[in-house]
């Protein structure tokens, strides 16, 4: 009832739950506690976003939760596309500063589940991108932090040229990886 895929950052992974199409459209269970939890992914999420992006080459990123509001998250979009990444920030992993970048759409359905531990972003392929994403911890201004999208040292191949980038203006002015405290160790 769905596919798990490990991506090159092994704890990152694509979920893609079955659709079962018809003459009207699709239904599909796009969460089952159960299902997940077999397929190893047991995290209690507590709160679910939605998030509308006007303009396609909105960034939206890196964005991550410190303990004991530290977030993994399930990401999907249910309108348009997204090139959607997740940066590594767990200081003794060996991966450590890398990162994974996949598309998610409308379309293909496939989820990300992005650990604790990592930065997350997007960037929108389409206008009028709509993601919806679970959280395992509830939002706290005061554990919010972000790194810069385009900080060269992640080396993330972004679908827009900085100058175009739609950000707001909290992510244009996020710190590098290097100015990063310690904040998974
Ligand atoms: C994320 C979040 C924001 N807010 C508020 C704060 C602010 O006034 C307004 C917009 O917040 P932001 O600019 O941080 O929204 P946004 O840039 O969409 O933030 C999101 O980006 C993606 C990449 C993620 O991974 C998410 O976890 C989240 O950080 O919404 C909440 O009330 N609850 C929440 O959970």
């Amino acid at each position: 009832m769905l596919t798990v895929e490990p991506t090159a950052i092994s704890e990152v992974k694509v979920v893609t739950p079955k659709r079962f199409g018809d003459n009207r459209g699709f239904f599909v269970e796009t969460y089952h506690k159960q299902r997940f939890v077999e397929a190893g992914i047991d995290m209690e999420f507590v709160q679910d976003n939605h998030s509308l992006s006007a303009l396609a080459g909105t960034v939206r990123g890196l964005h991550f939760q410190s303990d004991p509001f530290a977030q993994a998250k399930l990401i999907r979009v249910v309108r348009g596309r997204v090139l959607d990444v997740a940066v590594d920030l767990r200081r003794s992993s060996p991966t450590f500063g890398r990162h994974v970048a996949v598309e998610l759409s409308a379309e293909n359905g496939r989820q990300l589940l992005v650990p604790v531990g990592f930065a997350h972003g997007f960037c929108t392929l389409e206008p009028d991108t709509e993601i919806v994403y679970k959280v395992s911890a509830y939002f706290s201004a005061a554990h919010d932090h972000g790194l810069r999208w385009n900080d060269p040292s992640l080396g993330i191949d972004w679908p827009v040229a900085p100058a175009d980038a739609i950000l707001s203006d909290k992510d244009r002015k996020q710190p590098m990886l290097a100015e990063l405290p310690i904040y998974f160790a």
